[in-house]
């Protein structure tokens, strides 16, 4: 696998003056973006802000909509939502190998619930998981597809916190090891901080703020500060 420092000099994701509206309403109003190779990304926003509407636009899930611009993306894009979109009527292997043939495919779907943690649960039902194990079982899913892009619209917004912490750092190891580029669609400042190597908001239908996140430094509080501040909030520490 080539070098971190070498995958970020192509770009997977380009955007270029993205419009898009409804009921003559624009919610992405010029919207200009690269998202390099291998680039971890968050987007922030106010509910309503069109976080999940430029998520959509860059998976081509808006055939019906009224825009314009261009967009580049990857061809091989997996995409994880709040809920699992697990298959009730399969078992959790046959789930992640949906739409996949044959033994290599088999082989690769164990190999990716054994990497989420779900080896040995190959043969339950979707509602024998916890409401973790299935987020585990949909990143498997995306996983065994080898997407270069994974698309993820708030994946852990209906887990407890504990658990969302166990699966930040499984999201950030999976990406580690496999460098997808990742957009990442949260709410939450802290999750965009501690998962994201750069973090955008969205504010009127534009890029608000771009911030590139230094994992190294000890600017975590600086950050939030930031991100808050761009989305309106002002933290009173008193
Ligand atoms: N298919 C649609 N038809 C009509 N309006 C839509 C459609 N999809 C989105 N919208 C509107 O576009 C705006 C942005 O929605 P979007 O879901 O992208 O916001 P969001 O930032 O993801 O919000 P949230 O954080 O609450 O999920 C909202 O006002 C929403 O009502």
């Amino acid at each position: 696998m080539a070098p971190h420092t070498e995958q970020l000099t192509r770009p997977a994701v380009q955007l270029r003056s993205l419009t898009r509206s409804f009921d003559g309403r624009t919610v992405l109003d010029g919207i200009d973006l690269d998202i390099p190779a291998g680039q971890f990304v968050a987007l922030l926003g106010h509910s309503g802000s069109g976080k999940s509407t430029l998520l959509r636009a860059v998976a081509g899930l808006d055939h019906e909509v009224t825009g314009s611009g261009q967009l580049t993306a990857p061809d091989r894009v997996s995409v994880v939502f709040q809920d699992s979109r697990l298959l009730p009527w399969r078992r959790v292997l046959a789930n992640v190998l949906l739409g996949l043939d044959g033994k290599e495919a088999e082989h690769r779907g164990r190999e990716a619930l054994a990497e989420v943690g779900l080896k040995g649960r190959e043969r339950a039902w979707p509602n024998e998981l916890s409401g973790g194990e299935q987020q585990r079982a949909a990143l498997a899913r995306s996983l065994v597809r080898e997407p270069e892009l994974l698309l993820a619209d708030e994946p852990f917004g209906a887990l407890d916190a504990l658990t969302r912490i166990k699966m930040h750092a499984l999201l950030r190891e999976l990406w580690e090891r496999h460098r997808p580029s990742v957009l990442l669609v949260t709410h939450d400042v802290d999750e965009a901080i501690v998962l994201a190597d750069r973090v955008l908001v969205l504010e009127e239908g534009r890029i608000g703020l771009d911030l590139t996140i230094d994992r190294d430094a000890h600017a975590r509080g600086e950050y939030r500060s930031r991100l808050l501040a761009a989305l309106g909030v002002t933290e009173d520490v008193r």
